[in-house]
């Protein structure tokens, strides 16, 4: 079931910049995917759509079977379905502490206190910021920022979770812990939306992949069938994952065949020893 759909949509800013020119993407309800592509080609614009912050100049959302409706109360009622993380969290971190950042949405939708209580709490102790409930958000690390805005929007429970670039500007441990918690929240039957320029990661959560450049979707399918398109992807300014750069290297300058790429460091040990055998 397709839980939220863009069906044509073109979007251009009031300054006349065409971000999007004719988008169609969909998720299926549970499913992982990743929206790819480099600077400026338009995935900020698509997710703002996702949740009506934005609203097409021609097109449709629809979430959950029902077009967007755009009043007040139906913009609330998607915002408790779809919620999105921004890319920098200074844009939605405003409070004076940090837990009252991750009430402000659940206190919202006019929960109970012991309810909005609950959610803080496990929100935080999910994303490893169990313990700051008392700081200043504005005196966290950019990688601490990061996860408290991710608990902002756990605390929502939404169905839908659509994140920008959330692993940018974390190390590679607070990289892999969100990733860790996405696919838990995943198993768990939240549909993820996630969007980067990271090839290196795309293939080690993404069921599926869209590439955007220049406001287009230009290429969409497993990360298999989307990375052995090299040309594509290069022409949209991204590379292969760097461990499929390597057995590209091998088999084209020094003739050893592996077949498919390996994209990620798991499928490259299951074919090398599979050829050193
Ligand atoms: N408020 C705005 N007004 C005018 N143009 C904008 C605005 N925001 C974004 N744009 C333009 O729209 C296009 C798409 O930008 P967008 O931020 O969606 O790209 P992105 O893929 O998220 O990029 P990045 O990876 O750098 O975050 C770019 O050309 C950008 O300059």
């Amino acid at each position: 079931m397709r839980i939220i759909e863009a069906v044509d949509i073109t979007y251009t800013y009031p300054d006349g910049t065409e971000a999007l020119r004719g988008i169609n993407f969909h998720a299926e309800k549970g499913e992982m995917i990743a929206l790819l592509g480099p600077n400026g080609a338009g995935k900020s614009t698509l997710f703002l759509h996702f949740n009506g912050i934005l609203r097409p100049t021609s097109g449709k959302v629809v979430v959950d079977g029902e077009e967007i409706d755009y009043s007040k109360s139906g913009l609330s009622r998607v915002r408790q379905k779809v919620g999105i993380v921004f890319q920098n969290p200074d844009d939605q971190l405003f409070a004076p502490r940090v837990a009252e950042d991750v009430a402000f949405g659940p206190l919202n939708m006019g929960l109970p206190e012991d309810e909005v209580e609950r959610r803080v709490r496990e929100s935080l102790e999910r994303v490893g910021m169990a313990g700051y409930e008392d700081r200043p958000p504005h005196h966290l690390s950019g990688g601490e920022k990061k996860r408290v805005a991710i608990a902002c929007i756990l605390a929502m429970e939404p169905e839908i979770m659509v994140l920008d670039e959330p692993t940018s500007g974390l190390d590679p441990r607070g990289a892999s812990q969100i990733l860790r918690l996405l696919h838990e929240l995943n198993d768990a039957g939240m549909t993820i939306i996630i969007s980067t320029h990271d090839v290196d990661m795309t293939p080690l959560y993404a069921d599926r992949v869209y590439v955007i450049s220049n406001g287009e979707i230009i290429s969409e399918g497993t990360p298999h069938s989307v990375f052995s398109d090299i040309e594509t992807v290069r022409g949209a300014d991204l590379r292969l994952p760097r461990i499929a750069h390597l057995i590209e290297i091998l088999q084209k300058e020094d003739d050893i065949q592996f077949g498919d790429y390996p994209l990620t460091i798991g499928e490259a040990r299951r074919k090398l020893r599979e050829r050193l055998r």
